[in-house]
């Protein structure tokens, strides 16, 4: 009985094939379709899973996993008939991504899977166009549901782990909406891949803070056991703050390459009420940063000192409350940097934002001093000895405020080091007159 029904659908396939000219003349076309959609549905049943591309606001892991892995997959087999290509200046080679509507085919055991990218328009709420809704079918035949379920996508979300590691591709979000319009939907992250060039090696800044700092990012990423026992949610909080151009952008792209985690740059300014606060953070994912920089130019409120209901106000106690509240109960991996020019304006804000649990540690990038300054003419003029002028430069730094930018704009204006010295020093002799 089950061969019969095995051959079964061969044989309706084989009828339907040499009646069809006949089937064409007697019965409309589409309703020939229609029965032979409905033969093909009882003799080969087949499921489809959809697979958004967010959820209820949290960005889905497995739509996330099946991207990474489709694309490898395009990258490295046969094309299908079409696909999307893309290439950065600084990428050596093109990158082939899956196109909308075309198919790729899978096999897994002894199982045939068909992905198809959809895109499904949402209409325009306000005056702002919503992103279109981004999903993946899978389809496959319903006798391997179980398989699907309990091998296949587990296997796609290793796999994607995996190709993640090995591409080390780091990617930067910001909030994707209109200057001065507020956040919506919670869905407007955008992306672009990070090809900040920072590492730790190539940083100027005090050995010992460096190597702690390292030490601590390194640590907070092998303990997840750890975090896990004690009942802690998995995060990690830093503060970075120094005058402008004292490379707190680059520390964080540095700390970004080494842990190869991705960037959420989130401006609260677009940020309308804790409620959306709390969309857009369940909408990153792990394994991230998020960055909020300036601080202290935040439109924050003490605690204890919100209004009950305003529109465009955002109150620390939601900062607070969601960062401590949410990520306890879902997210792995998260570290949130804060910024600031200003520590000291810091004081206005609540303190409760800056005991250890919520800022675990905080990291001085200050103005330029002879131990930096040496290490940034290494990097940059390749001067590992002393120089002559070394002296002089160590003695101007006492009585000058001189950040790692300014010096490092001197040293790409020529690759002579004693030119790139000599206008240090007289970048320094003009501060100190000043
Ligand atoms: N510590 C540093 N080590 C190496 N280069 C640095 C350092 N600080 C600054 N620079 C150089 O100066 C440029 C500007 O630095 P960066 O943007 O990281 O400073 P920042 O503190 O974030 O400034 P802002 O507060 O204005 O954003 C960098 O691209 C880099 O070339």
């Amino acid at each position: 009985m089950e061969v019969l029904k095995s051959l079964a659908p061969w044989v309706t396939a084989a009828v339907l094939v040499v009646l069809s000219p006949m089937v064409e003349d007697l019965i409309p076309f589409a309703v020939s379709n229609y029965l032979f959609s409905r033969a093909q549905d009882y003799f080969f049943p087949r499921l489809t899973v959809i697979i958004e591309e967010r959820g209820d606001f949290i960005s889905d892991q497995i739509y996330e996993a099946a991207t990474t892995y489709l694309r490898k997959k395009i990258n490295d087999s046969p094309k299908p008939k079409r696909f999307r290509c893309r290439k950065t200046i600084k990428q050596n080679k093109p990158i082939f991504d899956i196109a909308r509507e075309e198919e790729v085919i899978d096999n897994f055991r002894d199982i045939r899977l068909k992905w198809k990218l959809r895109e499904e328009k949402t209409e325009h709420l306000q005056l702002q166009p919503l992103p279109a809704k981004k999903f993946f079918e899978l389809t496959f035949d319903k006798r391997f549901e179980e398989d699907v379920v309990e091998s296949y996508l587990p296997y796609v979300l290793d796999r994607a782990e995996e190709i993640q590691r090995e591409e080390k591709v780091i990617k930067l979000y910001s909030l994707d909406c209109i200057p001065d319009m507020p956040v919506l939907t919670g869905r407007e992250w955008g992306s672009t891949i990070l090809e900040h060039p920072a590492t730790f090696d190539k940083l100027a800044m005090s050995p010992e803070l460096k190597r702690s700092l390292k030490d601590d990012l390194d640590r907070f990423v092998n303990r997840k056991e750890w975090y896990k026992k004690v009942g802690r949610a998995w995060k990690r909080g830093y503060l970075i703050y120094g005058p402008p151009g004292t490379g707190k952008s680059s520390l964080i792209a540095a700390m970004a390459n080494h842990l190869k985690f991705d960037i959420y740059f989130l401006d609260i300014s677009n940020i309308v009420s804790d409620s959306m606060l709390r969309k857009i953070l369940l909408s990153i994912s792990n394994r991230s940063m998020i960055v909020i920089e300036d601080i202290d130019c935040a439109q924050l409120e003490k605690r204890g000192e919100e209004k009950k209901i305003s529109y465009y106000k955002f109150t620390l106690s939601g900062l607070l409350n969601v960062m401590e509240g949410l990520w306890s109960s879902c997210g792995d991996e998260r570290i949130i940097v804060f910024t600031t020019n200003h520590k000291d304006d810091l004081d206005r804000l609540d303190p409760a934002l800056f005991r250890p649990g919520r800022i675990d540690m905080h990291v001085p990038m200050l103005y330029c001093n002879m131990d930096v300054f040496k290490m940034l003419a290494s990097t940059y003029l390749d001067v590992n000895e002393d120089h002559r002028l070394y002296g002089q430069i160590k003695g101007l730094f006492a009585n000058a405020e001189v950040t790692l930018a300014e010096i490092a704009e001197e040293f790409s204006r020529t690759e002579d080091p004693d030119a790139a010295l000599e206008a240090v020093v007289e970048v320094l002799k003009q501060k100190t007159s000043s």
